[in-house]
């Protein structure tokens, strides 16, 4: 066969993941290079270059690849070849350069040589090749550092992909998309990969894939607190899967920092030491960085302060082959909690700050949260509380971290040191039991010892036998573990134990941390423990822990007696009720199904009943948090398995709000937080930002979802209308008012009143809103009596209020009533990592049903994302509107550069003059540009002012009139920019 044909064969055997075929079929054809040339019609350097892309992807053979395309690394003698096997050869090459474990690549020489393969691929339309160029770039930004690059390149891949039947290029985008969301702390969005990647490597029968898949498998479930056992189990098939195949092991450190976490929980420290040992001696430079970070932890649990000193220094002082600032970030926070330990506080704080800076820059959230709370022990250590405080509640913001159990644990324990140096020793002791409990279900038996020791602190004077029992158990686990010190710290304190003549019998509840450590394994397991200690607790009655699904629907899981005949069920969101006899407590609340347990009890038993339920009160978040265990692993083990679709990440009342950023992941978390209050909320925020997004979501959270939710625009409502807009009238109630009318705030009774624009909220009207906040009442005009109604005011402005309070245009009193809770939504120049997502959202949304997918080029991806839009997140959905009918006769529609307006298209020749240079010179006549800029910006003017051609005018300089006509010379429809006053009036939506 001519090498032509073998060549078409072996691209067509690569696009159906048959790579291993590829490999048999090619490596025969290899023959050495003449020194110093390659002929431009030697089949040879586009051999290598598939060679070298099986070899690379199939068995993670970087050396082999690299030898195969070494000879070509060389620019002038690419220059030699045919543009297609120059564009190949780079393509290959630069991946190469991206490759971690590529100890002679030069990073910068990826990005050059993948932007060299590019501009031809981009030519001539071959969007495989422009695929596996993201691909590349995504690799390469992991590998420096750049994650949220990395997941854009990721998200282009995932788009030119769509057209292109490429399971290997699947498998890429899945594999890398489980690296990125793992460290950057997505893991519902790894989750989903891993499963994607897990259904791929199946189909391919590809080795490598799967390898991969259950290394990351295994990482993901230690970072959601897996049983160590299970985590082990599934090292040891990443293992078997991978070390057959892979020369070098940085893949494979994947799989063995997973394991290594598990055996640290389990306390088989020494089998750490022996691994790291065995794992040292090859490959050296590869691993040296995750080894001596390993090490000196461990150093550090066993309080051997020099060789973790020693280890740490020597790890911060060598550059790392990739990845090196995470590392660094690693290593500093490592640093604080060892100096935390010796005392040194100065220094432990230095190095707390230092990595709280790079885990900000890095834009990692589980690092970020980590350094917090790290910065938080040291403020306790320095009995600076207030400080400590703020730190925690800077923590409150990754809320969505605590509903996993390392985090969760964590921060138990912080709270109780918080609360012990505050000198509440009973609600320290309550969280130190919790934190006690968290570390058991995680089987983390260093930390257990440890919370041992905190409780029995807190106890000895006044449960010597509780204190004691818990001094042994820490003391045979330190003294197993080598942990000297605390060894006998625990003895001494055991033989300073006040003496009790009968030793007290343990309180069911003491054991039940125990008991539900044992039961995370399923939510079954956790009901009976739960029921079996309510039941010493509340004997001879019917008991049950049902689950209430997202869907509406009731289930028993647990019960025991016999229920009363027809049982009635409480609402849903209601912590506690008691109903026909039954007190029902909740135990886990959204989002999620919702669980809750049931009991028997008879009016005049109410009473007891309470005063149990007080007790078992500190209880209650260890319960909630072995039910999110067992439910996370009935997901990761069921679903992940069978592959079924789990519940999605973004709760479904919120799904309408598109974001990527920390930012607004901050501020959904807050909505979630404030969701169960009714106090008014002020949301603030520039033109555009999405204020009336956020208020639906507050609304869609709350317990009002089912009622309406009005908006209401002060500012497009004549100023002498309002009043009778919000309040109602009477009918005749003054001239003109032929009918009564409710108004808006009575349409909302029961739900939510969104006011916005409330800066344009009349003076004369002020008092009667604030009457209304205040004492629940509003006065229609011409009505002779108050009427009461229950609404929850939600106001926006993208005024400055505290502004127009100082220049009387604002009462100071309602200003106050209303900022009870405010809500600050950023600009979108301030969370560019929005935009990506958004542009995707609306190219999906915008476009006419059955239109096809439009794919956008990274070009114009980029000019979107350098823009400031100043009309923010309404301006960028115009402009994607807009470009979608530029492209939309396409065959396949593509977004470039030259589909958007000029003054976007400017923002990217600011920073890249040839692109839009050869734009612009290969599309239009000076008159076009022209028109195009003066159109784009009378609509960034119309956007930003809502189409309202007065002020559109004012500002622009012109007359109405001379607006009007530019209006229709260039096409504008001005009702585009109408969409909120087509809104104003009142609409309820449920
Ligand atoms: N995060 C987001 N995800 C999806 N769409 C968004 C998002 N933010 C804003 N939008 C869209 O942008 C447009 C403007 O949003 P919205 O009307 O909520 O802004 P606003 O801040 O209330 O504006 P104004 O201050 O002018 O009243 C709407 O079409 C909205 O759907």
């Amino acid at each position: 066969m001519q090498h032509t044909q073998t060549i078409a064969l072996a691209r067509s055997l690569l696009a159906e993941g048959r790579s291993g075929e590829v490999a048999r079929m090619l490596s025969p054809l290899i023959e050495p290079l003449p020194a110093g040339s390659a002929p431009a019609d030697s089949p040879q350097p586009i051999l290598r270059a598939l060679l070298a892309r099986v070899r690379l992807l199939r068995q993670g053979d970087v050396s082999s690849a690299y030898r195969l395309l070494k000879p070509l690394d060389v620019s002038t003698l690419r220059e030699h070849l045919s543009p297609a096997v120059r564009a190949e050869v780079a393509l290959w090459l630069g991946w190469l350069h991206a490759w971690p474990e590529n100890l002679e690549a030069e990073r910068t020489r990826a990005f050059n040589l993948l932007a060299e393969a590019e501009r031809f691929f981009h030519q001539e339309l071959n969007t495989a090749g422009r695929c596996w160029v993201q691909l590349g770039r995504a690799l390469a930004y992991l590998t420096i550092d750049e994650y949220a690059l990395a997941l854009q390149a990721l998200d282009e891949a995932a788009a030119l992909k769509e057209r292109l039947p490429d399971l290997q290029a699947d498998g890429w985008i899945q594999d890398l998309g489980v690296q990125a969301a793992l460290l950057t702390g997505r893991y519902h969005r790894a989750e989903r990969a891993l499963r994607q990647l897990q259904a791929l490597a199946e189909r391919t029968g590809d080795t490598l894939l799967k390898g991969r898949a259950l290394a990351y498998q295994a990482l993901l479930k230690h970072v959601q607190g897996g049983a160590p056992a299970e985590i082990l189990a599934t090292v040891e098939a990443a293992e078997a899967l991978l070390s057959g195949l892979v020369p070098l092991p940085h893949l494979l450190w994947l799989a063995r920092a997973a394991r290594l976490a598990a055996l640290r929980r389990q306390g088989h420290w020494r089998e750490i030491d022996r691994l790291l040992q065995r794992w040292s001696g090859s490959d050296a430079r590869l691993v040296a960085h995750p080894i001596l970070l390993e090490a000196a932890e461990l150093a550090l649990l066993r309080e051997d302060f020099t060789t973790c000193e020693q280890l740490l220094e020597r790890m911060l002082t060598t550059p790392a082959p990739a990845q090196s600032r995470l590392l660094a970030t690693r290593a500093a926070l490592l640093q604080a909690r060892h100096f935390l330990r010796r005392n040194q506080l100065a220094r432990a704080r230095e190095w707390a700050d230092r990595a709280h800076r790079t885990a900000q820059e890095l834009g990692l959230e589980p690092l970020i949260l980590e350094a917090l709370l790290v910065q938080a022990q040291i403020a306790l250590a320095e009995k600076a509380l207030s400080q400590a405080q703020m730190l925690l509640q800077q923590a409150e913001v990754f809320s969505n971290y605590f509903s996993l159990l390392p985090w969760a644990a964590w921060r138990f324990w912080l709270l109780g040191e918080r609360l012990q140096a505050e000198g509440q020793p009973d609600e320290a002791r309550a969280h130190y039991v919790q934190a006690l409990s968290a570390y058991s279900l995680l089987g983390d038996r260093y930390h257990t010892a440890q919370m041992q020791l905190a409780v029995a602190q807190l106890v000895r004077s006044t449960d010597s036998a509780q204190a004691r029992s818990l001094l042994e158990a820490a003391a045979q686990t330190f003294e197993a573990l080598g942990v000297a010190s605390r060894g006998q710290q625990a003895r001494h304190m055991l033989q300073h134990l006040p003496h009790q003549a009968s030793p007290a019998a343990l309180a069911p509840e003491s054991q039940l941390g125990n008991v539900l450590a044992r039961a995370a394994l399923s939510v079954e397991l956790v009901a009976e423990a739960w029921l079996q200690v309510l039941e010493q607790l509340w004997p001879d009655r019917w008991l049950a822990v049902f689950q209430h699904t997202p869907e509406g629907e009731w289930t028993s899981i647990r019960a025991h007696g016999e229920a009363p005949a027809p049982l009635s069920f409480p609402s849903p969101d209601k912590p506690q009720t008691y109903q026909d006899g039954v007190a029902w407590l909740q135990l886990r609340a959204l989002p999620g199904p919702v669980f809750f347990m049931a009991a028997r009890v008879a009016e005049i038993e109410y009473a007891d009943w309470q005063a149990i339920v007080a007790r078992l009160r500190p209880w209650l978040p260890v319960v909630a948090l072995a039910l999110d265990h067992a439910l996370l692993r009935a997901r990761q083990f069921g679903e992940l398995a069978n592959g079924h679709a789990p519940e999605d990440t973004q709760p479904s009342p919120l799904e309408d709000l598109v974001y990527a950023s920390p930012t607004m992941r901050a501020l959904v978390n807050q909505i979630y937080r404030v969701r169960s209050s009714h106090s008014p909320v002020l949301i603030l925020g520039e033109s555009g930002t999405g204020k009336e997004l956020i208020a639906r979501a507050v609304h869609a959270t709350s317990d009002r979802r089912e009622a309406p939710f009005i908006a209401f625009n002060c500012a497009n409502v004549p100023p002498e209308l309002i009043d009778s807009h919000l309040f109602g009238h009477e009918k005749g109630a003054f001239t003109g008012a032929l009918q009564a009318n409710p108004g808006v705030i009575r349409a909302a009774d029961g739900g939510t009143l969104f006011l916005d624009e409330i800066g344009d909220l009349p003076l004369e009207v002020q008092p009667k809103l604030l009457r209304f906040l205040q004492e629940g009442e509003i006065f229609p005009l011409g009505a002779r009596r108050p009427v009461r109604v229950n609404v929850r005011v939600i106001a926006a402005t993208h005024r400055d209020l505290e502004a127009l309070v100082r220049e009387g245009k604002f009462r100071e009193d309602l200003y106050y009533r209303l900022n009870v809770i405010p809500l600050y939504v950023p600009p979108l120049r301030e969370r560019r990592e929005d935009i990506p997502v958004l542009v995707r959202h609306f190219l999906n949304t915008l476009r006419p049903p059955g239109a096809p997918a439009v794919s956008i080029t990274s070009r114009a991806m980029e000019a979107l994302m350098r823009y400031d839009w100043p009309g923010n997140v309404r301006q960028l959905r115009n402009e994607i509107e807009r470009a979608l009918v530029f492209v939309a006769s396409e065959p396949a529609p593509t977004i470039d550069l030259k589909d958007l307006s000029p003054v976007v298209q400017r923002a990217q020749r600011d920073a890249t003059a040839p692109l839009v240079r050869s734009a612009i010179d290969s599309s239009q006549p000076l008159e076009a540009i022209l028109a195009d800029t003066e159109k784009a910006l009378i609509e960034q003017v119309l956007a930003d002012h809502r189409g309202r051609i007065s002020a559109a005018a004012r500002a622009l300089g012109l007359t109405r009139q001379g607006l009007y006509k530019k209006m229709k010379r260039l096409g504008i429809d001005p009702g585009r920019f109408q969409h909120r006053r087509a809104s104003t009036n009142p609409t309820a939506t449920s």
